[in-house]
């Protein structure tokens, strides 16, 4: 049983297609890093699975059930976008605020041992008007961890940090993984942070996923590679996948092609030139991380397609 799994999922907003036919597969006890360009629809998928609005097409399951449309999960606990949060009241008090809402017993222990957890023991108190963003992203992840949630959605939750405070909040959500077996759905821009602890990857492009791959297979394809830059990028690309089957093709901008998998440079340029495709350049390159995530994902600049 998969902790969050999405079945043909869509949504549009008027006439503009966010996504078509998106299959999520989150194992459970994975942190699951969710990757695509700006606008590609991160957090729109993030509130769908929340139940903060409904999908137009396709299903959700978390932890098994089938999710109702804008019914929130109870084992389900979210960040996405600004932490909600009351400015004028505490940090203890705007987490005492939602576990009356949840309706938990012992609120006030719990509250501040969630505070304690996420480091904000000693500002429990003060407003959160006055909180930085370092503490209103820990204050967000207390929020969604109240209720101890099996499933947790954390949108961006390391952006715009100094590296300091997204390293603890990093180790935070690793705790949270390993201590309590929370499993963790989160997006984020900055691939280094993410490539630091997660164990799986979805990466999110024209709607759909462009790929689901655990953290050993993106470290297997990112072991060798060879980048080829040609003009006739497409053609190139048609030819390689067809000659090599196994291999993993990707295009990536300024007309280069990458190709994952043991593949010898010599049969490369033999296939592109009995094609008569001329190669500008053919080059092995290790371990660039970062071009193989942002060729899955389709590019580096201007936002995810209209
Ligand atoms: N409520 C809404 N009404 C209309 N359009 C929306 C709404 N919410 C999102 N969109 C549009 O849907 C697209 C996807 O937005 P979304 O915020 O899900 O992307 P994202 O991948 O999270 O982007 P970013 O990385 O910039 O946060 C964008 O073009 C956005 O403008």
């Amino acid at each position: 049983m998969f902790a969050i799994e999405t079945a043909g999922l869509g949504k549009s907003f008027r006439h503009k297609r966010v996504l078509d036919g998106l299959n999520v597969h989150v194992g459970q006890g994975e942190i699951y890093g969710f990757i695509g360009k700006n606008g590609a629809g991160k957090s729109t998928t993030m509130k769908l699975i929340a139940g903060l609005m409904p999908a137009d097409a396709g299903e959700i399951r978390v932890l098994g059930d089938l999710l109702v449309p804008c019914e929130p999960h109870p084992r389900v606990g979210a960040l996405i976008e600004q932490p909600g949060m009351y400015a004028n009241l505490s940090a203890l008090d705007n987490l005492m605020a939602k576990a009356l809402v949840l309706g938990l017993v012992d609120a006030r222990r719990t509250c501040e041992e969630l505070l304690e957890v996420v480091g904000l023991a000693d500002a429990g108190n003060e407003k959160t008007k006055r909180f930085s963003l370092g503490m209103r992203q820990r204050l967000g992840i207390a929020l969604a961890l109240l209720g101890s949630p099996d499933v947790l959605l954390l949108d961006e939750p390391l952006n715009g940090l100094d590296p300091e405070i997204a390293r603890d909040i990093r180790s935070l959500i690793v705790r949270m993984n390993r201590e309590r077996g929370v499993t963790v759905f989160i997006s984020s821009h900055a691939l280094d942070q993410l490539e630091r602890i997660c164990t799986v990857y979805g990466v999110l492009r024209d709607g759909g996923l462009a790929a689901e791959l655990t953290a050993d297979e993106v470290d297997q394809a990112c072991a060798r590679c060879l980048i080829v830059r040609t003009g006739e990028a497409p053609r190139a690309l048609a030819a390689l996948t067809e000659r090599f089957p196994r291999a993993h093709l990707v295009a990536l901008p300024d007309d280069e092609l990458r190709i994952d998998g043991d593949i010898d440079a010599e049969e490369v340029g033999r296939a592109l030139a009995e094609e008569g495709i001329a190669i500008r350049e053919l080059r092995r390159s290790e371990g660039d991380r970062e071009a193989f995530f942002v060729g899955l994902m389709g590019g580096h600049d201007g936002p995810a397609s209209e």
